[in-house]
């Protein structure tokens, strides 16, 4: 009986065809499981022919309905397995199968697909272009280079043309795949051998007939990142059944490499910029741990409730297995510290929010008659007594205050602690405590010999770079040293609360199980590369506080649209061009609930409500947390953006008073360090909001732009 397998070019349109021709895909790919290769040529409803002209001969349509026909590529290895690599419609279907070609990698041993017809066509008009161009891109590396890393000679020659980045760029689509990232990694300035290591070897299957010649039935196999093989009746029914999630399926090499390592010798780190799979990454880390070990239990965190619901949605997709599901447990750290209190010694506890504790700040600043401002205090009292864990006053006139830019004498840090315990003394009063706290006692309790019985075999941490220490003490205290513990997903591009970490110190050391992750899934190049700017080659600090991280070679293989930038006379105006960009949206087909509006402010987004109601566009709060399949634009603050992403957002409101919002920075003058860290964070903030849009951003201020918004400087 003939095998199937499904390449991700065919799920790319499978998801957007209408029901009735899916219906058809069912019940064509149905033949395959039932009926031999002779019959199947036989068969008179499915049509299996040969492609006229076809540059591959093993290239095949089938017909799905009167109009669509799906493209296969037919076994010459006697294997009997069918690759469906697209569905296209009749006309178009022919002239696409005919100029494409499959072929095996020579390094990675992968199956490639190339328009080889449009790589003909181009290549002489770029040499052409090439021979007055000053410089090649890849001229610094020989043939046998890059022959060693898979390029073949119709690349070979292609590559050798090509001038420039955007000229690459431009060329990908035609390019056969693996060699194509052998060369964006090298116009990333990657060395040979690190090209080598992180696209070659990367892709070397573990377990499968990587070695086994050049067959169509092996390439598939080494080709787990692309292509999917179908091994039962049950399994094609149920893959075509589903809403088709890719992430389910393909992981990038990169992806899989981390995911599925057996096992790594202690905590391990994954970082990578927005939208490079670090969830998704996570997720199949748990499904790992829990398969690997048969009663191994594990806890997930994330940063929010509402991305701890959509982690728990997407884990049981993922898991497709009760008795998996109920060996994990998804949360926020705040809210795991808070069960393990209770739990632990019986009493709820009660925190108080940021701007409560603030206020108590402001309280016991003017009833001491001290000379700092509540910023100060809220973060002396984070970033170095909750940090350092300090019990005492002893420790705290010792305590090291490195990353505090303002000096402070022994008679000021005396007068601070008496401050800090007038803070706690006024909290315990009322019976109430903060976050931070109940994760300090939560570590505490975890750390004692009874404790075991909370613990997990594994901790997996998505969204880490806002955690506080306090906040790691906790995850550290709830599971054992020892091989796979801990496993962490975060991008330090993307902090936008004062935490500041030395993992190290806190006992999670991951040199050597550190990976990084390049390859964005989210965004168009158009609107990464855009955001990028925002940043403005800012250097950030390192997911665990030592040395600093950084971009290259992060990427999007998507293209579309430049984001829309526009400045309005006033706010009243820009609400309503806010308006026209929706409808504008809506009218493209795009769902209401795949649209997010996002300002620095309620107050604004109060607004952008009431005028979309007055419109009659439907729109809800992201904090209310919605079901996804509530219809309603999503209105959202930046910083509940965190985590999210739609096809489309609208970033209002991006004046040169809201971000940077410089009555919450740290004034320079008071102190240079805090200063500027407050500023990056507004920097990242405005990051985070804009790489949150799949396919359209549209960025808006009234007044003077922004100074982060890249091209705008000064701009009414
Ligand atoms: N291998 C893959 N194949 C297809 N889609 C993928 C793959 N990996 C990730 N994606 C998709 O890319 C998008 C971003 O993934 P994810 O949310 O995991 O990224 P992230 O790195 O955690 O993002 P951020 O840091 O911005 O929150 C999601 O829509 C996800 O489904």
């Amino acid at each position: 009986m003939p095998a199937l397998a499904f390449a991700n070019s065919f799920w790319e349109t499978y998801d957007l065809l209408e029901k009735q021709v899916k219906a058809g895909v069912r019940k064509a790919m149905a033949k395959f499981q039932q009926l031999t290769i002779a019959e199947l040529y036989a068969d008179k409803g499915l049509h299996l022919e040969s492609v006229d002209n076809a540059r591959d001969s093993r290239m095949r349509t089938i017909r799905v309905t009167d109009f669509w026909r799906g493209v296969v590529l037919a076994p010459d290895d006697g294997s009997g397995i069918f690759l469906l690599v697209n569905v296209v419609p009749h006309d178009d279907a022919y002239e696409w199968a005919a100029k494409r070609v499959y072929t095996v990698n020579t390094a990675t041993r992968a199956l490639e697909v190339r328009n080889v017809v449009a790589i003909e066509q181009l290549t002489p008009s770029l040499e052409q272009v090439a021979a007055n161009a000053p410089t090649l891109l890849f001229a610094a590396y020989s043939d046998t280079v890059l022959r060693d890393l898979g390029l073949d000679d119709q690349v070979l020659r292609a590559a050798r043309a090509i001038a420039d980045k955007p000229q690459l760029e431009a060329f990908g689509g035609v390019l056969p795949e693996d060699q194509f990232e052998v060369l964006q990694f090298l116009a990333e300035s990657f060395t040979p051998e690190e090209v080598y290591r992180d696209v070659v070897t990367a892709r070397k299957p573990a377990d499968v007939a990587f070695d086994s010649g050049d067959s169509l039935a092996a390439a598939i196999v080494n080709t787990a990142s692309r292509i999917t093989l179908v091994t039962g009746p049950d399994e094609l029914a149920d893959i075509l059944d589903k809403p088709f999630a890719a992430w389910r399926v393909f992981l990038h090499p990169s992806q899989r490499r981390v995911a599925y390592r057996t096992s790594f010798n202690g905590p391990a780190q994954v970082t990578g910029g927005p939208g490079t799979g670090k969830t998704v990454v996570a997720l199949h880390r748990v499904k790992h741990l829990l398969t690997r070990k048969p009663r191994s239990r594990v806890l997930l965190t994330t940063f929010t409730n509402a991305l701890a619901r959509t982690l728990r949605e997407n884990l049981a997709l993922l898991l497709d297995d009760d008795d998996q599901l109920a060996r994990v447990q998804v949360t926020t750290v705040d809210a795991f510290a808070n069960r393990i209190v209770r739990d632990l010694t019986g009493l709820p506890s009660a925190p108080i929010g940021d701007a409560e504790e603030r206020q108590l700040w402001r309280r016991v600043g003017r009833m001491l008659g001290l000379p700092w401002t509540e910023q100060f205090l809220v973060q002396e009292f984070r970033q170095v007594v909750l940090a350092q864990n300090i019990r005492d006053k002893d420790e705290y006139l010792r305590a090291d205050r490195r990353g505090r830019g303002m000096p402070l004498r022994p008679w000021q840090r005396e007068q601070l602690w008496a401050a800090m315990e007038t803070f706690t003394t006024e909290l315990a009063g009322s019976g109430r405590t903060t976050h931070l706290r109940i994760c300090s006692q939560a570590a505490d309790l975890l750390g004692r010999p009874n404790a075991g019985a909370h613990q997990f075999d594994h901790v997996v941490v998505d969204e880490a770079q806002d955690l506080h220490p306090a906040q790691w003490r906790v995850l550290r205290a709830a599971v054992p040293d020892g091989p796979d513990d801990l496993f962490i997903t975060g991008d330090p591009h993307q902090r936008i609360y004062d935490s500041r970490v030395s993992l190290r110190t806190l006992g999670i050391s991951v040199p050597g199980r550190s990976a990084r992750l390049r390859v964005n899934y989210r965004s168009t190049a158009e609107i990464l590369g855009w955001s990028v700017g925002v940043l403005d080659g800012t250097p950030v600090e390192g997911l665990g506080g030592e040395g600093s991280d950084s971009l290259v070679g992060y990427r999007s293989l998507l293209h579309g649209k430049r984001p829309r930038m526009a400045g309005h006379a006033n706010e009243t105006l820009e609400i309503a061009a806010l308006v026209e960009t929706v409808r504008e949206w809506l009218r493209q087909g795009v769902p209401l609930n795949e649209i997010a509006v996002c300002t620095r402010f309620n107050v604004l987004l109060d607004k952008v409500h009431a005028r979309l109601r007055a419109e009659d566009i439907a729109a809800v709060w992201v904090k209310d947390h919605p079901r996804s399949d509530v219809g309603g634009v999503r209105l959202a603050t930046m910083h509940a953006m965190k985590g999210l992403e739609f096809r489309c957002v609208a970033v209002v409101g991006a004046t040169a008073r809201a971000i940077p919002f410089l009555a919450g920075v740290t004034p320079v003058e008071v102190d240079r360090q805090q200063y500027e860290n407050d500023m990056l964070k507004e920097r990242c903030l405005l990051f985070v909001a804009c790489t949150r849009a799949r396919d359209a951003l549209a960025v808006s201020w009234s007044g003077t732009a922004s100074p982060f918004l890249p091209g705008t400087a000064g701009r009414y």
